[in-house]
C-alpha cells in the first residue's frame, strides 16, 4: 500500500515539476482547436490575419493564442510590409478566450500564464510598424474586443456588436485590453464598458471613438474587400515612409505599457479562478 501511495505522490511531483517547466507557448500549446492563418499580399503590402475558429464565433483556443504571436514575429519582419487587417472567418471577430480553454485553466497561475503571453503578443501587434485594422462584424467579446483594442483603427459593420464583457464573466481585461480601451476612449468611457460589461452596437462605439468608420458590409466576406479597399486610400506612399510614420505616433504615446501591463496582470490575477468567475464561466451566459 505505501509503496503504492508513494509512487503515485512521486508521479503528482513531476506532473507538476512538468507543468511548471513548459513554457507560456508549450502550456498554451495544449488547448487544441481552430487557427490563426496569414497572409501576405506583396503587390499591395497589406497582409491578412484570419482568426479562425468559426464553430465558435472564432473563440481564441491555446493553440490560437500561441499562432497569433507567431504571425506577429512574422508581420514584425515585413520591411516591404504596409499594413495588416484583423478579421475573423465566417461573420464574427472573436467571440473571446475559448471557453474550454479558460475552463481548463481556471487558477490565478495558469490565468496568468495566459494573460502574460496575450498582453506580450498583443502589444506587439500594437506597436507593429504596419497600419492595422480589426474587422469588427458578428460578435466581437471579452478577449475579442480586447484584441480589436490592439490595432490602430476599427472598422465596424453596422450590425455588429462589441462588448468588454470581462466583468460579466467574474474577472477584468487580462490582454492588454483595460489599459488600451483607457487610451481610446477616456477615463469616463472605459468605466462605464469595464464596470457595466455592456455590450454595444456600431453607431455608439462611433461616438465613444471605438469606432473608427461604421460600414454596410454586403455579407461576411465582403468585409475584408472593403476595408482593404479603405486602407488603400491611407497607405498610398512607400513602405518605408508608412513605417516610419507609424512609429512616430508610437513613440509619442507608448513609453509606460510594459508597468501599465503588469499592473493590469496584477489585478486581473487577483480575480481570474476565483468564485464569482467560477461561477460564470460554467453558467453558458449569452452575451446579447
Ligand atoms: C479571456 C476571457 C476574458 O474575458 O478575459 C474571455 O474572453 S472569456 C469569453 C467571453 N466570451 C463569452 O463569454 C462568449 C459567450 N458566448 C456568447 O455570448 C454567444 O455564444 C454569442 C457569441 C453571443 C453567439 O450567440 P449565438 O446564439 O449566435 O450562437 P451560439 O451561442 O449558439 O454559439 C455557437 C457556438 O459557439 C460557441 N461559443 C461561442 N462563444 C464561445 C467561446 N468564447 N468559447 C467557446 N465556445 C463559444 C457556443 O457555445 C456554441 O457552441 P455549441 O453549438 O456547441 O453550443
Amino acid at each position: 500500500m505505501l509503496p503504492a501511495l508513494l509512487r503515485s505522490f512521486g508521479h503528482g511531483i513531476r506532473q507538476l515539476r512538468k507543468c511548471s517547466t513548459l513554457s507560456n507557448r508549450d502550456f498554451l500549446a495544449q488547448f487544441k482547436g481552430g487557427s490563426v492563418d496569414l497572409n501576405k499580399d506583396v503587390d499591395s503590402g497589406i497582409a491578412t490575419v484570419t482568426i479562425n475558429n468559426p464553430d465558435r464565433h472564432n473563440a481564441m483556443t491555446g493553440e490560437m493564442m500561441v499562432q497569433l504571436e507567431d504571425v506577429v514575429t512574422d508581420l514584425e519582419c515585413w520591411a516591404k510590409g504596409k499594413a495588416v487587417v484583423l478579421h475573423g472567418a465566417g461573420g464574427s471577430l472573436c467571440s473571446g478566450g475559448d471557453l474550454k480553454t479558460v475552463l481548463a485553466i481556471m487558477d490565478p497561475v495558469k490565468g496568468g500564464r495566459m494573460s502574460a503571453h496575450m498582453q506580450k503578443t498583443l502589444n506587439r501587434l500594437y506597436c507593429l510598424p504596419l497600419l492595422s485594422v480589426a474587422i469588427v462584424q458578428g460578435h466581437t467579446l471579452g478577449g475579442g474586443a480586447e484584441l480589436s483594442t490592439a490595432c490602430d483603427f476599427r472598422v465596424m459593420d453596422r450590425n455588429a456588436k462589441i462588448g468588454f464583457v470581462a466583468s460579466r464573466m467574474g474577472v477584468t481585461p487580462g490582454w492588454g485590453g483595460g489599459m488600451r480601451l483607457v487610451q481610446l476612449v477616456g477615463r469616463n468611457g472605459a468605466m462605464d464598458l469595464l464596470v457595466s460589461g455592456r455590450v454595444l452596437g456600431a453607431e455608439e462605439s462611433l461616438k465613444l471613438n471605438l469606432a473608427c468608420e461604421v460600414m454596410d458590409f454586403k455579407d461576411a466576406e465582403s468585409g475584408v474587400e472593403d476595408t482593404v479597399a479603405w486602407l488603400k486610400e491611407r497607405v498610398r506612399g512607400d513602405p518605408a515612409v508608412v513605417q516610419a510614420a507609424k512609429k512616430v505616433v508610437l513613440n509619442g504615446m507608448y513609453m509606460h505599457n510594459e508597468v501599465l501591463l503588469q499592473g493590469e496582470r496584477d489585478i486581473f490575477t487577483s480575480v481570474w479562478g476565483g468564485p464569482a468567475h467560477q461561477a460564470a464561466a460554467s453558467s453558458k451566459i449569452k452575451h446579447k
